[in-house]
């Protein structure tokens, strides 16, 4: 598989940037980490926006950055969105998608005009000036401008941080239709957990300039050794496939590596792959399946590590293998050692609520 292969260094007064790691150039990288930490200058010197970075990048086999070599921005191939959509006032939608198109004239066309302004919903827009529009809409005009100039990588700095919450939901839906229908990796700079939930396939971790772990997002999110799994709102994103409908109660089947789930019905497209997030907090575990209880879903699981998850201790934290897939489960110590749990040992997880991301 083609990749992103990254190993520099950059510093910048007391902040030095020090990566090297190599990312699949396919789906969509999320790149998570506190504020100043470094993600926007990773992304700026992939792009070749930032002097004085030393070391080396390469992309799908051609080289970027060498000792000897610093191919410049235009000649990357790379569509950027940043915060603020940044789009030209004086011209209409349409112009200032154009303006995309002319940036990419060496390129070999990959994204036809209309099929772009299709995906992203802005048809009715073209004759209008930017100003005109709210700020999930420019937004998506801001990407179908970077999708025009036909990059072969796509930086995504913290498009959606600069909206209010419904235009983020609004903006959303189209993100999600980019990343299936989009055949060119993205690195997405995030402060969200939700939307790194909905969207990306991988996540980087960064910690002051220095890369602390990558891997595909489930692995990421349900290592006890990372600071994900630890948050509040810790939880495990895992495939399904939609596998049968139950109209009388409303309910759809969605299959996983280890059983059967239902959740409310959404949709009726049987073989409909589904990405489900289930949070540690809504799930409780059980030493023999329950029959009596007004919970649906009871996953058989083992248990594959116990880790405490608050620094009181009154919390602790089950890594839960159910399948080819992990969950978490967070429970009270004092259900820990009441249950007599231990690695190894075969249980149930009771799974409250079930959210059917995409
Ligand atoms: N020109 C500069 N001179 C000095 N320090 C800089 C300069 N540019 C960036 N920095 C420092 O580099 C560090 C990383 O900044 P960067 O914007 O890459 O972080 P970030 O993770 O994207 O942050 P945020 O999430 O807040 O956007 C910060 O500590 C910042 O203060």
């Amino acid at each position: 598989m083609n990749t992103l292969a990254i190993d520099i260094q950059l510093t910048r007064g007391d902040f030095q940037l020090k990566v090297n790691c190599s990312l699949p150039a396919s789906g969509i990288t999320a790149i998570f980490g506190r504020s100043g930490c470094g993600k926007t200058s990773l992304l700026r010197a992939i792009a070749g926006l930032e002097s004085g970075v030393t070391g080396t990048i390469s992309f799908d086999q051609q080289h970027w950055l060498q000792p000897e070599l610093n191919v410049p921005t235009h000649q990357r191939g790379i569509g950027y969105v940043f915060q603020e959509p940044g789009l030209f006032p004086h011209l209409s939608v349409k112009q200032n998608l154009e303006y995309g198109l002319k940036r990419a004239t060496d390129r070999q066309q990959v994204f036809e005009f209309d099929q772009v302004v299709n995906w992203l919903g802005i048809e009715s827009w073209l004759d209008k000036r930017p100003q005109s529009l709210s700020g999930g809409q420019r937004q998506r005009v801001a990407i179908g401008r970077a999708l025009l100039s036909q990059p072969q990588l796509l930086l995504m700095d913290e498009p959606l941080s600069a909206l209010d919450a419904s235009s983020k939901r609004e903006i959303l839906p189209y993100l999600e239709r980019l990343h299936s229908e989009l055949n060119i990796p993205i690195l997405y700079v995030s402060h969200s957990t939700d939307e790194v939930a909905r969207l990306a396939d991988h996540l980087l971790l960064m910690h002051q300039g220095e890369v602390v772990a990558q891997d595909t997002i489930n692995s990421m999110l349900t290592r006890l050794d990372l600071p994900l799994a630890h948050s509040e709102n810790a939880e495990a994103i895992i495939e399904a496939t939609v596998s049968g409908v139950d109209g009388e109660y409303g309910l759809m089947q969605l299959a996983g590596s280890g059983g059967e789930l239902s959740v409310a019905c959404q949709s009726v497209d049987i073989g409909r792959q589904v990405r489900l997030r289930l949070l540690a907090r809504d799930i409780s575990v059980t030493l023999k399946r329950q029959t009596d209880s007004s919970i649906l879903n009871v996953l058989p699981v083992e248990i594959d590590a116990i880790q405490q998850s608050d620094s009181t201790a009154t919390q602790l934290l089950l890594r839960l293998r159910w399948g080819k897939d992990i969950v978490l489960a967070r429970v009270t110590r004092k259900s820990v050692d009441a249950l007599g749990l231990s690695v190894g040992q075969q249980i149930y997880a009771q799974v409250k609520s079930v959210a059917v991301l995409a």
